[in-house]
């Protein structure tokens, strides 16, 4: 089971929380023995031991109560490193994804991945294994005790064991079935959820909030029956065990009694006896159960440790010459039959500036998204400085080649974050990005300037303010080649030349640009077009 690694990685606190558990159920032992010891000295009028043995349990109940403060605070620790464990080997993975293996899951369901898997990860995984441990030791406590009463005790005890350790297998693939189903509920949940609250505003507009409340409720409806639908395996599982477990304590009470009347075991044996048989057969069923709890939850173990990484390839030499070279190139979108590039052959030279030009729909973006790595797909072939894009690892291309975006995507941070995404930028040339993209005026509006947190994705900015932010980020990143995608849209005119004119002047780099409002202005700063057409 994966997760077992997790227990070896929490290795210490996983230990403190086993000691304390076999400590306690020593604790519980030491009470039902006193008590037991107890009723015999009663049976035979001794005060004094009575009331040593009664004393002792008393004491042994004091420290359980301790331990078990003790066994909580330390579970918590250990629960919540696991779950830090866990999330950081996802998102490690999903950081070492390509962008084609990352958009196959949609990123709800991402987030039900990192809450609701791990949330029963912790119910069914590690509560699971931590009363199994505890189980464990007051079983074995139990049985020795037993056995120091009569030892044909234990031998009925062992005997039934054996029978309540194999039944509740029968049960386990249902078990595990269900548990994957009430995961994949959950995923479709997050999803709806997602999905309606994004689209807000869109149907506020058109009158339709109720939809929200119907997709969430369909996705509540689906949870819901999954939820009920484990239960019932669950719950048959436990009671079938339950049932079992109840038995045997009556049998080892039958025999303690007749072993009692023969005169074979102090009168005291009977108090032991059911203290100590309830004790095995209550945990042993809870053992069996949470045994098959904590297998179910091997579909979503291994769901996350199968998250697609991408194995880059080890280009070490230095892609120096910056030309594009793009042959015989066809792309055909998996929905689709026709190709959307059919045959493209072109040449994007080192330091030149370039109008991308089609319709609407004849694939600009497309190419934009295979020239910066993004679609990998395609047939024919892609050259950067002489060498194949499939010989190039995806850091080195986005070293080369930066994308400004339509509809850029800003972070909750503050707007100085959202500029350098965290990374040192010399105080000089951020002054004079920030000037040349016109981003002062947008800190002049901000209640903290530059450090202002933008909130909710930047809702409170406009479009325009957004694609400035975004041309600031790219240019600060510096690199030789530069792919905009109708990057100043959502610009008014007299801006959206001044921006188009501070890209197709910078020196030295290569510029290709989509735009379906062509400038005059602008128009003699490009050295080609490139024209698809569908
Ligand atoms: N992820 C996708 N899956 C399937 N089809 C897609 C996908 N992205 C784009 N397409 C389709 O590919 C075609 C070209 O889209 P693309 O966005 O490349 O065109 P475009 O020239 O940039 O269009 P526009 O000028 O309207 O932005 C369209 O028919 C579009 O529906």
């Amino acid at each position: 089971m994966p997760l077992f690694k997790y227990f070896k990685r929490a290795k210490w606190q996983f230990s403190i929380v086993i000691a304390l558990t076999v400590i306690n159920s020593g604790f519980s032992t030491l009470a039902g023995i006193a008590s037991a010891n107890a009723l015999t000295q009663v049976t035979k009028l001794h005060a004094q031991l009575f009331f040593i043995w009664v004393t002792i349990m008393a004491a042994a109940y004091v420290m359980y109560a301790i331990f078990t403060y003790l066994i909580s605070v330390n579970q918590t620790k250990l629960k919540q490193q696991i779950d830090l464990l866990i999330r950081q080997d996802v998102a490690q993975k999903l950081s070492q994804s390509d962008y084609q293996s990352f958009h196959q899951q949609t990123t709800a369901t991402y987030a039900s991945w990192l809450t609701n898997d791990i949330n029963t990860i912790n119910e069914f995984g590690v509560n699971d294994l931590m009363m199994i441990v505890q189980q464990i030791s007051e079983i074995l406590l139990g049985a020795v005790t037993l056995a120091y009463f009569q030892v044909s005790l234990l031998a009925t005890v062992v005997i039934l064991t054996t029978i309540m350790a194999v039944v509740p297998n029968l049960f386990s693939k249902w078990l595990s079935k269900r548990s994957l189903e009430l995961s994949h509920a959950q995923e479709r949940l997050v999803n709806k959820i997602n999905d309606v609250l994004n689209g807000f505003n869109t149907l506020f507009l058109v009158n339709l909030p109720q939809v929200i409340v119907k997709r969430i409720n369909q996705g509540s409806a689906d949870v819901q029956k999954n939820a009920v639908d484990y239960v019932k395996a669950a719950g048959f599982t436990q009671a079938f065990t339950n049932c079992i477990a109840y038995l045997s304590q009556v049998i080892v009470l039958a025999q303690s009694g007749y072993l009692i009347l023969r005169h074979l075991t102090p009168v005291g044996t009977i108090s032991g006896a059911q203290y100590f048989a309830g004790t095995i057969f209550a945990e042993l069923s809870g053992i069996s159960f949470n045994w098959q709890e904590f297998k179910s939850l091997k579909p979503i173990m291994d769901k996350l440790a199968n998250i697609k990484t991408t194995t880059q390839p080890d280009q070490k030499q230095e892609i120096s010459a910056k030309q594009i070279q793009i042959e015989n190139l066809s792309y055909t979108y998996k929905e689709k039959r026709q190709p959307i590039l059919d045959n493209l052959n072109l040449t994007i030279a080192e330091g030149k500036k370039y109008l991308l030009l089609g319709d609407s729909a004849a694939g600009k973006s497309t190419l934009l998204n295979i020239i910066r790595g993004l679609l990998k797909n395609y047939t024919g072939t892609i050259k950067l400085g002489g060498i194949d894009y499939a010989k190039i690892s995806d850091t080195q291309l986005h070293q080369i080649i930066s994308y400004v975006e339509q509809t850029p995507y800003i972070f909750t941070a503050s707007l100085k974050w959202n500029l350098t995404l965290g990374q040192k930028v010399a105080p000089a040339k951020l002054k004079q990005v920030i000037t040349a993209c016109g981003i002062e005026q947008i800190i002049a509006h901000l209640p903290a300037g530059i450090n202002t947190i933008l909130a909710n994705q930047g809702t409170n900015l406009s479009g325009g303010q957004k694609q400035r932010i975004a041309l600031a980020r790219a240019l600060l990143r510096d690199t030789p080649v530069y792919l905009f995608d109708e990057a100043t849209s959502s610009l008014d005119k007299v801006a959206s030349i001044s921006l188009e004119k501070l890209i197709l002047t910078q020196k030295n780099k290569t510029i290709v640009l989509v735009t379906h409002h062509l400038q005059k202005e602008t128009a003699d700063l490009f050295d080609e077009n490139i024209v698809l057409n569908k």
